[in-house]
């Protein structure tokens, strides 16, 4: 462990020592807020969180077997679905009316799996959209060339950073759907630094990454906290949730169940329950 990252992890320690491991727990500092958050589908209700904070400057990991409402709750916060009623702080800030490129540009960004339209472009035009479309530049940008020239020239150079910073920077004239599993989820979280966030949201990090490139995704994703952001993400590999979390909250059935450290989450009754009960009900299917 480097010292940044020893650093990084005892300040997260601290910020949520004493924190009861129960849901809607409340932190010393909260950079995402969210209260009586519903979503329905028609007669399915997908989320249904009473309570939920995410302490500022930590690795916190979103789990709950399938269907549990994770990437729903995503979709909501970040402003890419409305909910049927509820209300969230972000950053001090009401967010729950911002369009999604408000909320991006507020700070809050989520990472997208790469679409097949994305796939047939440059690593470094994925770069350069995925900048202009989060914070919906596309609207003004031919109605103000010189703003928008420097703004590009801004943008070329931070995607050249990244590129650098994640080794994807030789790639960046091929395709994206040229680039390995693991590759993709850098070029994935790469797109969302673009934007600076304090807070970034990663959905399912690990998934399609092969066991050598795991570990320097990890590397990559301490890194964010060392560097002050705060992370949020989505993942059913609980090798990674045990290795890198400072804290776990648990969804099951769109309600948020329980929270904790990682070794309090894994002895906890109602986590195992949860699962048991989610593969029983995918059995009879
Ligand atoms: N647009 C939609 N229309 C109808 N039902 C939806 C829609 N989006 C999600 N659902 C349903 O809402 C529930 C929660 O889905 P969601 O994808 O949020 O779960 P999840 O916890 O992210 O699951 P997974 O781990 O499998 O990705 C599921 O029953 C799903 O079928």
């Amino acid at each position: 462990m480097s010292d940044k990252e020893k650093a990084g992890k005892a300040a997260a320690t601290a910020a949520l020592a004493g924190v009861p491991a129960e849901p809607g727990a409340p932190k010393q500092d909260a950079i995402l807020s969210a209260t009586g958050v519903r979503r329905a589908f028609g007669g399915l209700v997908a989320v249904d969180v009473e309570h939920l904070e995410v302490q500022r400057g930590t690795i916190t990991a979103l789990i709950g077997p399938n269907g549990a409402g994770k990437t729903t709750f995503f979709n909501l916060v970040t402003g890419f679905d409305r909910p049927s009623r509820g209300e969230w702080d972000f950053d001090g800030r009401a967010a729950h009316r911002m369009r999604s490129y408000q909320v991006a540009r507020a700070g809050m960004v989520r990472t997208f799996q790469l679409t097949k339209a994305l796939t047939r472009m440059s690593v470094l035009d994925n770069m350069l959209i995925g900048a202009a479309d989060q914070i919906g530049e596309r609207m003004w940008a031919g109605l103000v060339p010189g703003v928008w020239k420097k703004q590009e020239a801004a943008n070329r150079e931070r995607a050249m950073e990244l590129l650098e910073r994640f080794k994807l920077v030789d790639k960046r004239e091929h395709y994206a759907g040229e680039l390995s599993g693991g590759q993709r989820k850098l070029l994935e979280m790469a797109r969302a630094l673009m934007l600076n966030p304090k807070m970034i949201m990663l959905d399912e990090p690990m998934a399609g990454v092969n066991p050598a490139l795991k570990q320097s995704l990890l590397e990559h994703i301490k890194d964010l906290r060392e560097d002050g952001m705060t992370v949020l993400f989505v993942e059913h590999d609980m090798d990674m949730v045990h290795e890198i979390a400072d804290w776990v909250a648990v969804m099951a059935a769109g309600q948020l169940i329980t929270e904790g450290t990682p070794d309090q989450i894994s002895a906890d009754q109602r986590v195992i329950d949860a699962y048991l009960g989610a593969h029983h009900d995918a059995a009879q299917h």
